[in-house]
């Protein structure tokens, strides 16, 4: 089972949540979008990904830009291993999927699909004709984008999502230690995303991730992966 683990701003708090079992590191590079507190400078982007690289993690970089060549041009220069687009205004398309492995050959592409209704199946099974990954987030907040509600959704719609395409899925939307094994046992998701109830928050948006949380959320997905036979 993939962990996912939002939103990593310092390189210490990276290696923490790697050794704390994260297979995926997700963060926020500077851009014009995605809440301040959490923007991390480039430099400290190219740290980051070099101690996910000694690991075989994954860097997971979420656009909150609207613009996508501003996602081309961070791609080109961040190569990350998965590009999260979740703006709140602007939705990959086939050709930014056929512009990105131009600048990012090794990079996938990870959707993310706001699961306000049912109508987010139709949406899901569009997207994943040319995404690599989809993310069922909920929440869509302007100038944040789609994610970091803390809130869960309709886990019915999101099943229905997994067992209607044929890329893999990764489930988010207000998962922490308490709830991540009921949630993988009824949506038999690819991975799992965290970010409110792994975190610590401080005055002004500040977080920084909780280590004993992140462990704890990170055991829990994976017994209740090999409990389904995931
Ligand atoms: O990381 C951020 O700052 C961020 C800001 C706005 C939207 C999404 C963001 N993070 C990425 C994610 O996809 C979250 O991990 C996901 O939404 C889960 O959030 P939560 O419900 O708080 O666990």
């Amino acid at each position: 089972m993939v962990k996912q683990l939002y939103s990593i701003i310092h390189v210490d708090e990276a290696i923490q949540t790697m050794e704390a079992g994260a297979n995926n590191i997700g963060l926020v590079p500077t851009q014009n979008g995605g809440v301040p507190a959490h923007r991390v400078p480039l430099y400290r982007v190219d740290q980051i990904h070099k101690e996910c690289q000694k690991r075989g993690v994954n860097l997971v970089l979420i656009m909150l830009t609207n613009d996508p060549e501003e996602m081309l041009d961070l791609a080109k220069r961040l190569q990350p291993e998965i590009l999260h687009v979740a703006g709140d205004g602007y939705a990959a398309d086939e050709e930014f999927a056929r512009r990105l492995k131009e600048y990012a050959p090794k990079t996938a592409l990870m959707q993310a699909v706001l699961v306000d209704d049912h109508s987010a199946v139709k949406r899901a099974k569009k997207y994943a004709e040319y995404v690599d990954y989809l993310l069922l987030d909920s929440g869509l907040a302007p100038d944040t984008g789609i994610g970091a509600s803390g809130l869960t959704h309709d886990w019915k719609i999101d099943r229905e999502i997994v067992e209607s395409v044929d890329i893999p899925v990764i489930e988010a939307g207000g998962l922490g230690p308490d709830n991540v094994a009921e949630a993988i046992k009824f949506i038999k998701p690819y991975g799992v995303d965290s970010l409110t109830k792994t975190s610590i928050k401080y005055e002004g948006g500040h977080m920084e991730k909780d280590i004993p949380k992140v462990k704890a959320f990170c055991e829990a997905a994976d017994k209740a992966a090999q409990e389904s036979g995931l």
